[in-house]
């Protein structure tokens, strides 16, 4: 039985996390966590009778073997350096975590010999889009992100579009600075700059979570696209990482790390 937290239960992707964890053999919801919620009815979350609800960390005194986050981009570093730190594998599918705070979760996970696995997208077709990405950009080193989102994701880029930048920069041959001045009469027409690479960020209601990735060279161009329609089609991903994120040695990023 692999005992189970779900930090931002009361979110979109924490409600489906929740179904997911009810409803899987094996899995048992043993808390959950959210600050945000006081006086909270059970019933009115999907929650069992026997769950904890937990709002402050330092009253999360229960055992358990995963932590699965979906909360918010402010909150997901101190999250996860909680759950690493009281030996709970995480399971983070939060966006917005900076490279540095990265690098620091990965040497803290190491201080507390843990493992865990950073996930920027659940879907496998999200998955599959950034390793050809990675493909394509050792022959067409110049490429611009347009990701796609519903109208209520608060951070931009998406961390699935910042992962494929990373990913891209570096397989691509190291290229000059992007000291490219642009005449932008609208300012920030030119999208986001990661190390050179243009994301452009679109949020719109009756979107999900989508991306393209288009490479430009001379006289051809390639286009790679993924599409994620409903949010239950991340929960395959969920359901991979927690059952494998045990056979991890230390933390990771990318749910390629537990695909066979
Ligand atoms: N990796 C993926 O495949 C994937 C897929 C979808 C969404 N996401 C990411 O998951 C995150 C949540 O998305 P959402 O649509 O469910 O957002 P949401 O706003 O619906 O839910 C976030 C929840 O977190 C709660 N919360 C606030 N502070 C918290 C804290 N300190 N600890 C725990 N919970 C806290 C809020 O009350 C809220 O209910 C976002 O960063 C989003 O980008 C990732
Ligand atoms: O709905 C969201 O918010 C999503 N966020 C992730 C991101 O920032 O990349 C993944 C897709 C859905």
């Amino acid at each position: 039985m692999i005992k189970i937290i779900v930090a931002g239960f009361n979110g979109s992707m924490g409600q489906k996390a929740v179904h997911l964890v009810n409803n899987t053999e094996d899995f048992k919801l043993v808390g959950v966590y959210s600050p945000l919620v006081k006086d909270l009815q059970p019933a009115s979350y999907d929650l069992p009778k026997d769950v904890q609800v937990f709002n402050d960390f330092s009253a999360i005194n229960i055992e358990a073997d995963v932590w699965i986050d979906f909360s918010t981009p402010k909150a997901v570093f101190e999250n996860t350096k909680f759950a690493l730190g009281h030996h709970i594998r995480p399971v983070v599918g939060t966006s917005g975590l900076t490279d540095q705070q990265v690098e620091d979760l990965k040497a803290y996970a190491k201080t507390q010999h843990m493992a865990g696995l950073i996930v920027p997208n659940f879907g496998i077709s999200a998955v599959l889009l950034m390793k050809f990405a990675k493909e394509a950009a050792k022959y067409f080193p110049e490429a611009e992100i347009i990701e796609m989102h519903h109208a209520d994701k608060t951070d931009a880029p998406s961390g699935t579009a910042l992962s494929t930048a990373k990913q891209i920069s570096e397989a691509r041959e190291p290229q000059a600075a992007d000291n490219k001045k642009f005449d932008e009469t609208l300012p920030g027409a030119r999208g986001g700059n990661y190390k050179g690479i243009r994301i452009h960020s679109v949020r719109l209601p009756g979107y999900v979570a989508h991306e393209q990735v288009l490479f430009g060279s001379e006289g051809e161009a390639l286009t790679i696209r993924q599409d994620s329609f409903t949010r239950d089609s991340f929960m395959k991903g969920v359901e991979i990482a927690v059952k494998k994120v045990g056979s991890l040695t230390e933390l990771v990023v990318g749910l390629e790390n537990v695909l066979s």
